[in-house]
């Protein structure tokens, strides 16, 4: 496990002005973003000069405590909310030209949230490949995709079922076969498990290192749960409170396919403990 304090962090940190990203430097590369929410009354800080660099197939876990902006940061690199400063580049090109984003690279990205957000009157085909009729897709190569998705994430069962039939870890796989129906570069989560029950849980934390291994999907994961984020991440990243701040990123060094006893070693214990200890000196 390697930590690394907020100094080195930073004092590393390229900026737009002194080290443009190349080509193709990470697949997801953030720099100096910076995001203030403003309204006649009140202004709060909410993410403050993070720059971080995510590469080809690494799957990071965001966490830090309520409010520190973990869900801002995901909207701004999902290209829903624009960042005051800095910007996000996907594979060297910018998301972000002012306030409008640049369409071609979010063909990219995929996102899921905490809930799946199916549509009740399309069945679970129709529900994955959505985005596929969206892009105009024909029906036959629709239907094709939407099997291997299924298949994929364990519903190859339930491709007629509607969303009021499944349970809702079976929904929130429908809405990652939806995610991963374009054939996403970069997949953003957001506490995609946070309404599951603990058992549930773990087994869509086993599902997903499945699926993000057998489609090389570049991974950002935001949770609360320290040992979530560990079992997840190849690092993990954590957020000051309000402004949110890259406070410490740490190196999960656990072998590939993970089994869930791994949560049961030193390593994973010593790694947790680490990061629990950094977020309650944050209290201090
Ligand atoms: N649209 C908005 N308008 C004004 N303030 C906002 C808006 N969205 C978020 N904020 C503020 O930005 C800060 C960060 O919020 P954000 O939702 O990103 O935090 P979070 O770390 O995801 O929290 P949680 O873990 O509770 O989901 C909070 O203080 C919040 O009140």
């Amino acid at each position: 496990m390697v930590q690394t304090s907020p100094a080195d962090v930073r004092a590393d940190a390229p900026t737009p002005e002194n080290n443009p990203p190349e080509a193709a430097p990470a697949t997801f590369s953030i720099k100096s973003v910076s995001k203030v929410f403003a309204t006649k009354t009140q202004r709060t800080e909410a993410l403050q000069d993070i720059n971080l660099d995510i590469s080809e197939g690494e799957t990071v876990s965001l966490i830090g405590r309520s409010g520190c902006g973990k869900s801002t940061l995901l909207r701004i690199m999902a290209g829903l909310l624009p960042p005051t400063e800095g910007n996000v580049y996907v594979s060297g090109k910018p998301l972000w030209k002012g306030h409008a984003v640049e369409s071609g690279v979010l063909e990219q990205l995929g996102v899921v949230f905490q809930e799946p957000h199916l549509f009740p009157w399309f069945d679970i085909t129709d529900n994955i490949a959505l985005p596929l009729k969206l892009r105009g897709v024909g029906k036959t190569e629709r239907r094709r995709r939407a099997t291997e998705l299924a298949d994929l994430v364990g519903l190859g069962d339930f491709l007629k079922s509607y969303p009021r039939e499944l349970s809702g870890g079976m929904r929130q796989r429908v809405a990652i076969a939806r995610a991963l129906s374009r054939d996403p570069e970069l997949l953003l989560m957001d506490e995609p498990f946070g309404a599951l029950d603990a058992l549930t849980r773990e087994k869509m934390n086993l599902e997903l290192q499945r699926i993000t291994q057998a489609t090389e999907a570049t991974v950002v994961f935001v949770t609360h749960d320290i040992a979530e984020a560990v079992f997840i991440g190849d690092r993990v990243v954590q957020l000051t409170p309000r402004p949110g701040r890259i406070q410490s990123i740490v190196e999960v060094r656990l072998d590939r396919p993970r089994p869930l006893d791994v949560q049961a070693t030193e390593a994973f214990g010593s790694t947790v403990r680490d990061l629990r200890h950094a977020l309650e000196s944050e209290e201090s």
